[in-house]
């Protein structure tokens, strides 16, 4: 795919990226293996609970920690990007890990004393997160989208993965609820789903996905009529849009969620730093993971210790080996917060919202 190279400060010039394809791609591998399995008699809801987890267990430390370990070095990268000071003082450095840690501390609290609450900002988190980390990598939005285009796209982006799952399989919320919360569903029968099936929260869901999505397709063909320069990335993007979908309504969302998390979502982000810290540089993605790795050793090791004390904390709670999985989740709830302001700040550094005036090959909505 081209690069764009547009003077635009909203420059991921790695759209032809293999990095960019490897997501998609593992997920197309995950539901073909989906589909052979019931093909041959075997439904994917039987599959051991150990296959399910194990892309967080092979990705966690090496992609889904790390991508978010880089976020004390942002600050100082966009500094030095627009000509200040690189490096940032002490003082910064302190005032930048306190209130990353006391933002944590915060979400953590609220999965103690309100685990329905905290579940429920975690997953709109989360999607609001996933779209954002989509949405840097569109060409044709940021060459002639306006912001409903930009909207629909991070809302769908974001909420096929989170909020189609809690749909599809509403029991395997409930039990994570449960899970969260350190009840036993043996002894007051099975724990509810968070959306029960009919009700109006239920039926908000499925129009926010249902129309973010409607709006991302119509909106995306009518632009693809107009400006046959998009039409291959429209439909790259639309593609993956559909393979969200399919992925989410079909494979056990904590596989899926693994695979995507790791392989789409984490090393996204990481070629976005690559890019935005060295552009024009094109190692390969394992150089580039392994610069990166490099580079966030330290910060990664310290949030595994971080999760450890919360492991220590918690143990009590901890009754089969799942519930590390589940007391993952929770940590990783917590670093979301503030990864999803510093991610935020990247999307403003590079101009993800600004749209280019009519004339300019852009449009104002
Ligand atoms: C709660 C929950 C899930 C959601 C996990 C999510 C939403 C992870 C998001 C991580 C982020 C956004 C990290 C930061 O970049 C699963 C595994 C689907 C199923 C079990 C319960
Ligand atoms: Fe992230």
């Amino acid at each position: 795919m081209r690069a764009d190279r547009s003077p635009s400060t909203f420059d991921c010039q790695a759209r032809g990226s293999i990095a960019l394809w490897l997501g998609p791609l593992a997920l197309a591998g995950v539901l073909i293996a989906a589909g052979m399995s019931e093909a041959l008699g075997v439904p994917i809801r039987s599959w051991p609970v150990w296959v399910e987890w194990l892309p967080w267990v092979v990705g966690l430390a090496v992609l889904g920690m790390p991508h978010g370990a880089f976020d004390h070095e942002i600050g100082p990268l966009l500094r030095r990007l627009s000509g200040r000071d690189r490096s940032g003082s002490l003082k910064a450095h302190l005032a930048f890990a306190s209130g990353y840690l006391l933002l944590m501390a915060a979400v953590l609290l609220v999965w103690w004393v309100a685990p329905g609450l905290a579940l429920a900002l975690f997953l709109i988190a989360a999607a609001l997160h996933f779209g954002q980390g989509d949405l840097v990598w569109s060409r044709p939005l940021r060459v002639a989208g306006g912001r409903i285009d930009r909207l629909a796209f991070l809302l769908t982006r974001g909420c096929v993965p989170i909020v189609l799952p809690v749909l599809a399989f509403p029991d395997l919320f409930g039990e994570a609820l449960a899970r969260f919360g350190g009840q036993t569903t043996a002894s007051g029968g099975p724990p509810p789903p968070p959306l029960p099936q009919g009700t109006a929260a239920w039926w908000t869901a499925w129009l926010l996905v249902g129309g973010a999505s409607l709006t991302q397709l119509i909106r995306g063909v009518s632009l693809a009529s107009r400006r046959a320069d998009l039409r291959r990335d429209i439909a790259a993007e639309l593609g993956e849009t559909a393979l969200l979908w399919a992925s989410f309504a079909l494979v056990p969302p904590i596989l899926a969620m693994g695979v995507y998390f790791h392989v789409w979502h984490a090393l996204r982000h990481v070629e976005r730093i690559a890019d935005l810290a060295a552009p024009g540089r094109r190692p390969g993605v394992l150089a580039t993971l392994g610069w990166f790795l490099k580079r966030t050793w330290p910060t990664n090791t310290a949030a595994f210790l971080l999760m450890g004390g919360l492991g220590w904390l918690a143990w009590d709670r901890i009754r089969e080996p799942t519930d590390l999985g589940f007391l993952a989740l929770a940590f990783l709830s917590a670093v979301t917060i503030p990864h999803l302001i510093v991610v935020a700040a990247m999307d403003r550094f590079q101009g993800v919202w600004s749209v280019k005036p009519v004339g300019s090959g852009g449009s104002i909505v």
